[in-house]
């Protein structure tokens, strides 16, 4: 088996209609400054994928200065990273993930994130968690300036395909 965790941080702009988060759009105020879509969950889920495999970072394996990913929808990067450690021999077992953000209140939201997450990473949605908190209000995330996401995975040799 192996482990591996992610994390990662993207500001919001100062007005939008919104944003991308674990595959489900979150109608707000204000959007995610990013070069992809900025889905801050996604990333930091891909991210952990890559640290239990040993592959490095999300930004090594999709650069943020490649036109190719500009505007990129995350869930097409973390499924491209799902078959890249299925390549390598890992196929991931269960996730658990927490999104830091003051506003807006994701709590009605978690359920289709679990599922749209937990397509994109071939798993039953049982096995992804996702949480979410306030920092109360304290530092970047509690002043509402942008959203973390931390997220931990467990991988497991990956089962060769029956030819
Ligand atoms: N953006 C958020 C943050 C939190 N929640 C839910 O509220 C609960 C209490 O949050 P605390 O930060 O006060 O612990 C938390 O457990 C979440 O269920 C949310 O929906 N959206
Ligand atoms: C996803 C990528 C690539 O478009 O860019 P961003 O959306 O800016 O996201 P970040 O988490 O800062 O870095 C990873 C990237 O290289």
């Amino acid at each position: 088996m192996r482990i591996g965790q992610g994390f990662d941080v993207h500001s919001f702009s100062a007005a939008g209609e919104g944003f991308t988060l674990g595959g489900v759009w979150i109608p707000y105020e204000r959007s995610l400054e990013a070069h992809s879509d900025g889905d801050v969950l996604l990333h930091a889920v891909t991210d952990a994928l890559l640290g239990a495999v040993g592959l490095g970072d999300i930004g090594h394996h999709f650069p943020d200065d490649d036109p190719r990913w500009k505007g990129a929808d995350s869930s097409e990067l973390l499924a491209s990273t799902v078959m890249t450690a299925r390549e390598a021999g890992w196929q991931p077992v269960n996730v658990d993930a927490t999104v830091i953000a003051q506003a807006p209140k994701l709590a009605c939201y978690i359920s289709e994130m679990r599922q749209r997450t937990a397509k994109t990473l071939e798993l039953p949605a049982e096995v992804v968690n996702i949480k979410a908190t306030t920092s109360e209000r304290l530092g970047f995330t509690g002043r509402g300036e942008g959203i973390a996401a931390l997220a931990v995975i467990l991988m497991e040799p990956a089962i060769k395909a029956q030819r």
